[in-house]
């Protein structure tokens, strides 16, 4: 069963929505398009803001919405926690007050999460007794995240939830909403327009453009598409790669890490043996050879095999290379098509210059994502 299943149409004014998608298990579901492509018309969809012309939404086992069964769920039964933009908290009422008013909204025997481990998770115990007013914007954003999960939803809504925010202050509370995905239990649906959140954030990503799903499925299969770019409208989208922290190599400085696809060194690594690490594998960054080099610094070499190649540009090029179940992307030049007769199917070695990483900003314990 999916943690999310919709699939819905909807004319607003002028534009027309017309998506389908399903997302499973928990953690993050990430929306990503440009601004118009219809990301926010399919999270108010789901809250039950508005009422789709046709279809389904169905979160876990519940049916929201269908419009061949008749079904309207009432957005107050649905459960479901709204975060936006801007924290919208009550100006009236001390952080604590704000959070209280998550908590009051649902029966106490139907409390599953306390406010305590909450305050502790979002770091606001010593905020309570403040009012929002002089709070910063990534404080207020924290307490927005705790009243929406005090009221016990079913699934998180986030719209841009950072949007409001500086690099640092976004730095800031990415670990928070890390925690939340992590130890909190509750499917979340972001939605963003920034390519680095949704890298470090998701598990699924869903992509939009003009009211319609472009593509849809773990964030490393979407990621691996050539076609990203012309939809996400990004430069070098890059490929993404879920590693396991095989072992340290302390007198190098150097960790290792697994896949199915085989192993890459990086600089050290603060995760144990055993923790899942992101990277994000730019197409600039990957070189490719017809067999093992021999005599170059590069470590990383990687047994690939070619499975699509696509112009990019008038020099350009990006191959599309299977490695193991997962995929990589290099931008190479059309001379070096020609000339090595790269085409699916063939046996590559994929170059990683994956030495050259740093953590991305606010490097803490906790970073999943590397910019390799
Ligand atoms: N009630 C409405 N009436 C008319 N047009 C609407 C209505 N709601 C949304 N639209 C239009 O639908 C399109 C999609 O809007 P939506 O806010 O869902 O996009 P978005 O991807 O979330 O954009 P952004 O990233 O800028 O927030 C826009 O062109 C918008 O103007």
């Amino acid at each position: 069963m999916s943690m999310l299943d919709l699939s819905i149409r909807q004319r607003l004014g002028a534009f027309t929505l017309d998506v389908s998608f399903a997302a499973d298990g928990a953690g993050v579901t990430a929306l990503f398009g440009r601004s118009g492509s219809g990301k926010t018309s399919i999270i108010n969809a789901i809250a039950g803001l508005t009422r789709p012309d046709g279809g389904h939404i169905r979160v876990g086992g519940t049916t929201f919405f269908d419009s061949a069964r008749r079904i309207d769920v009432a957005v107050e039964k649905r459960r479901i926690g709204y975060v936006f933009q801007d924290s919208r908290l009550f100006p009236h009422m001390t952080v604590r007050g704000n959070l209280e008013f998550g908590l009051r909204r649902v029966p106490a025997a139907d409390r599953r999460i306390a406010f305590g481990p909450v305050v502790d998770l979002l770091g606001l115990g010593h905020l309570l007794d403040r009012r929002p007013r002089g709070l910063s914007g990534g404080e207020k954003q924290r307490v927005a995240f705790g009243r929406a999960i005090l009221a016990q939803p079913r699934l998180l809504l986030m719209d841009e939830p950072m949007a409001s925010l500086d690099a640092a202050r976004k730095a800031e509370i990415l670990p928070y909403i890390e925690r939340l995905r992590d130890e909190m239990n509750i499917p979340i649906v972001m939605v963003s327009h920034a390519l680095d959140e949704v890298v470090r954030l998701a598990n699924t990503l869903v992509l939009i453009a003009d009211g319609r799903v472009a593509a849809s499925g773990s964030v490393g299969a979407v990621m691996g598409r050539l076609d990203l770019q012309a939809v996400t409208g990004t430069h070098d989208a890059g490929a993404v790669l879920d590693l396991t922290v095989e072992r340290h190599v302390d007198e190098d400085g150097l960790t290792v890490l697994a896949f199915d696809g085989g192993r890459l060194t990086v600089p050290r690594v603060a995760r144990a043996p055993g923790a899942t690490v992101r990277l994000h594998i730019h197409s600039r960054d990957v070189v490719l050879a017809l067999r093992q080099p021999a005599g170059v610094s590069l470590r990383n070499a990687l047994a690939a095999k070619v499975v699509e190649v696509a112009e990019s540009g008038p020099t350009a090029a990006d191959v599309r290379l299977a490695v193991g179940g997962a995929f990589l992307i290099a931008r190479v030049t059309r001379a070096a098509v020609r000339e090595l007769g790269l085409e699916p199917g063939l046996p590559v070695v994929a170059l990683v210059k994956g030495i050259a990483f740093e953590p991305t900003s606010g490097a803490t314990a906790r970073d999943r994502v590397v910019d390799v």
